[in-house]
């Protein structure tokens, strides 16, 4: 008999209904006792008063009987849906505590239905994530996750390499001679394409991750051009101190913000200066710093002034990083006189606006860049667990290779164990059994 554990699963709070959840062997002998009826019909919702042992009433509920394994969990649980704020859920959590069951650790439920192989760990992740995500796209990916799409990606994965493995198992202890030279081809090439699919993976992971914690927008430019004041325009409140004095933001700066259905972090750098004193080329370090950090990069100048060799510095950093990340070209201060050489950057198809009047044009080409970053529907990792894990992955299969062409195929298998190892370890731990299954079943050694 296992133990019952008992959570207060809805937010604490004023709101109208709670939910409290029970699951383990007792569930339903808890609930039958609290609701004083002889029998809860499976999933199905229904109306009961609640009781203390002393009688006194608790709530008027629903309670739900989800019957093993048919539930969340996989056990028995009984779920109630109670009047909502601080008393009531609390009065009836001690009503069941009363009555054996014990309090639940956090994510005990989902640890639970992990090791009753309802979830596995992407799915669980996914969960964890989707409670908190911070925009629609991400909520998107995770609801897909959280169903299953990427267990699925990594249980095919997985089965690939099994394959290989049993398969060179099978030669180590049944074979006389080599591999012959086109089963050692055809391998080859399983291997490059589980491995292009994996790197695909991670590449798209990575060039992605902005989804998650928001894509990182990074301003830079010169002195005074008007930075902090982009920060505070698209932000619509005075986050960063602006001045007509060069120099005034001296750290970074970084604050969230939604753009459409989109989470950007922004980040006010300071400004860029040529490197004549120790200070300016720190300044010039901190903006190189910010354009790495950034997933894409603001790129501003002023309207009012003419260019100068502190702009041409940015501009080769604009030219420099280009290809490796999208840039936008602002000219900004277009409410004064305009003396800017524009011709300088035309080719960057720069915008003109004013801080102070209207921003709009910006956030809309930020929206559809993001939109257009969201598009693809590669498969997307979503924690540095599975990445460094996919890496392993990667880097074993790398050096399964030549001890496949050498014919050692100890050394073979013993990589791609560890390779199919680190894939295990993204969705469910990997057991020896999987691979003799393999093994046994598909080459028919004896009976
Ligand atoms: N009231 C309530 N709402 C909830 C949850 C919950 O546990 N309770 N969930 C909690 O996260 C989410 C829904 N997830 C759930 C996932 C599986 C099962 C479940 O009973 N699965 C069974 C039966 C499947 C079926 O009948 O199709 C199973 O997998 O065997 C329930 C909720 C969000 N909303
Ligand atoms: N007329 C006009 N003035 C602007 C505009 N944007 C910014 N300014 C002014 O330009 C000056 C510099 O603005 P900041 O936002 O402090 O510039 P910055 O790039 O952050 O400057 P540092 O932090 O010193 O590098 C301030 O006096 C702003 O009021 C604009 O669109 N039009
Ligand atoms: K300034
Ligand atoms: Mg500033």
């Amino acid at each position: 008999m296992n133990e019952t554990i008992a959570a207060i699963a809805t937010a604490n709070g004023i709101g109208s209904i709670s939910i409290l959840r029970l699951s383990g062997d007792r569930s339903l002998e808890i609930a039958l006792k609290l609701t004083r009826k002889s029998n809860l019909q499976p999933r199905y919702a229904t109306l009961a008063s609640l009781h203390h042992n002393d009688g006194t009433l608790i709530d008027e509920a629903i309670v739900i009987y989800f019957q093993a394994p048919r539930s969340f969990t996989g056990e028995e649980v009984v779920e109630f849906q109670c009047h909502g704020g601080y008393v009531v859920a609390e009065s009836l959590l001690r009503a069941v505590l009363h009555e054996g069951a014990r309090l639940a650790e956090p994510g005990e439920f989902s640890k639970r239905a992990f090791l009753n192989g309802r979830l596995d760990l992407t799915q669980a992740e996914a969960t964890a994530a989707l409670i908190e995500a911070k925009s629609d796209d991400a909520a998107r990916i995770l609801a897909r996750q959280m169903k299953g799409e990427l267990r699925g990606y990594i249980e095919g994965i997985r089965d690939s390499l099994l394959e290989i493995l049993a398969y060179s198992e099978v030669v180590i202890d049944y074979a006389e001679e080599d591999l012959p030279e086109d089963v050692v081809d055809q391998i080859e090439v399983k291997l490059e394409n589980i491995k292009h699919t994996l790197s695909r993976t991670l590449e798209s992971s990575r060039r992605r991750s902005g989804l998650m914690q928001g894509f990182r927008v990074a301003i830079i430019g010169k002195p005074n051009v008007g930075k902090s004041s982009l920060l505070n325009a698209l932000l619509d409140y005075e986050r960063a101190i602006v001045s007509d004095i060069a120099g005034t933001t001296r750290d970074t700066i970084e604050e969230q913000v939604r753009i459409g259905t989109h989470l950007i972090r922004l980040v006010d750098t300071a400004g860029i200066r040529n490197a004549s004193d120790e200070i300016e080329r720190i300044g010039i370090e901190r903006s190189i710093a910010a354009i790495e950090n950034a997933d894409v990069v603001i790129a501003l100048f002023d309207a009012s002034r003419e260019i100068d060799e502190e702009d041409r510095s940015i501009i080769d950093l604009v030219e420099r990083y280009r290809s490796e990340k999208p840039f936008i070209c602002i000219v900004n201060k277009s409410d004064l006189p305009q003396v800017f050489d524009m011709s300088s950057i035309e080719h960057y198809h720069p915008i003109r606006l004013s801080c102070k009047q209207d921003t709009q044009v910006l956030v809309d080409t930020l929206s559809s860049l993001m939109d257009h970053e969201n598009d693809g529907e590669e498969m997307m990792l979503i924690s540095a667990r599975q990445i460094s894990a996919t890496e392993g992955a990667v880097r074993s299969i790398d050096e399964a290779y030549e001890p496949l062409r050498d014919g050692e195929l100890e050394f073979f298998s013993f990589h791609i164990n560890a390779a199919i190892r680190y894939v295990a370890s993204i969705s469910r731990p990997y057991e020896l059994d999987e691979m003799f299954d393999r093994m046994f079943g598909q080459f028919c050694l004896g009976k």
